[in-house]
């Protein structure tokens, strides 16, 4: 399905690389994909490491490519198709990655005949294990939703949900992986507290991290089945976890992907 095709990337920012860099390791050839950027040392950046093509302006790219991946900034969105007009977004493919942005703002930004698909995707895809969920707009055909899955599924793992579930995606893989990274620094500072070298203690923390989640979808086990065979009668974990259950850690992640679900829908909105 992406062999032979064109993908063009509208914002040549942190996510774009991360897909650019999983489809090249997919095995899409350079000289398939473009990105459009305004920086120029951004630009330069991804020419030499990726040796792909990059432009200043993003008509020339949306006039080369058959597909467009949207990655700018939602807030930058609206201007920038503006800009671009109807005219440059014929017949294309739009791949939206923009947080809160629906498929109908899309639609009515490029034209209400553009064949748009949604998708949320996350910064782990720059090492080939990212989590995306998408959804088509009401032209997409079969064969873009294909296409688009066949991108994200080749940079970690993709799953189809209804557009009404993506602010609750955004907020969950989309932002996740920040929650993450913050539970590996605490983990690893609460090492370093107790005596361990702060290498030690950051390897430790993120290959816990990383295994347990392996762990978790390797036996398809629910997460609190894991977590009793972690935690004998009167040991060490049940002392840990009664700290994490007194200073609300479980609330704390759920407020967390409440605030940025919500703030996901107010995005949408501007
Ligand atoms: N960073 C993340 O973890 C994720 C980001 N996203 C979405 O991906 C999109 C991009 O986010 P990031 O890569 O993090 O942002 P970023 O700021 O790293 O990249 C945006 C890029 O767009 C460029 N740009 C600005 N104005 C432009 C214009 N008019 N035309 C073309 N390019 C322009 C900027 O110079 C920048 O390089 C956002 O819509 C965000 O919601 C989605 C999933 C995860
Ligand atoms: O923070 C943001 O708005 C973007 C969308 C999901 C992850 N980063």
């Amino acid at each position: 399905m992406l062999k032979g095709r064109t993908i063009g990337f509208i914002g040549g920012g942190n996510m774009a690389e991360a897909v650019i860099k999983g489809l090249l390791a997919g095995g899409v050839p350079a000289g398939g994909l473009m990105v459009a950027e305004p920086m120029a040392e951004r630009r330069e950046f991804l020419r030499s490491t990726y040796g792909i093509g990059t432009y200043a302006a993003n008509g020339e790219v949306a006039a080369k490519a058959d597909t467009l991946i949207m990655s700018v900034k939602p807030q930058v969105f609206r201007g920038m198709a503006a800009e671009l007009g109807e005219s440059g977004l014929e017949g294309k493919l739009v791949i939206s990655i923009m947080a809160g942005i629906p498929t109908g703002a899309i639609e009515e930004a490029c034209g209400t005949s553009t064949r748009v698909i949604r998708v949320m995707p996350n910064t782990p895809a720059l090492v080939l294990a990212g989590a995306s969920a998408l959804c088509p707009g009401k032209n997409a055909t079969d064969n873009d939703l294909a296409l688009a899955r066949e991108i994200f599924d080749l940079v970690g793992t993709a799953c189809l949900v209804d557009e009404k579930l993506m602010d609750a995606v955004t907020g969950l893989s989309g932002s996740g992986p920040a929650y993450v990274f913050m539970f590996i620094e605490a983990l690893s500072d609460a090492g370093v507290k107790n005596g361990l070298p702060r290498d030690v203690a950051t390897q430790l923390a993120a290959q816990t991290v990383l295994g347990s989640a392996k762990l978790l979808l390797e036996t398809g086990s629910h997460a609190a089945v894991l977590k009793e065979k972690v935690t004998s009668p009167g040991g060490t974990t049940i002392a840990g976890v009664a700290a994490l259950e007194r200073d609300s850690f479980r609330s704390a992640v759920i407020a967390a992907v409440d605030a940025a679900t919500a703030r996901s829908v107010e995005l949408g909105k501007k």
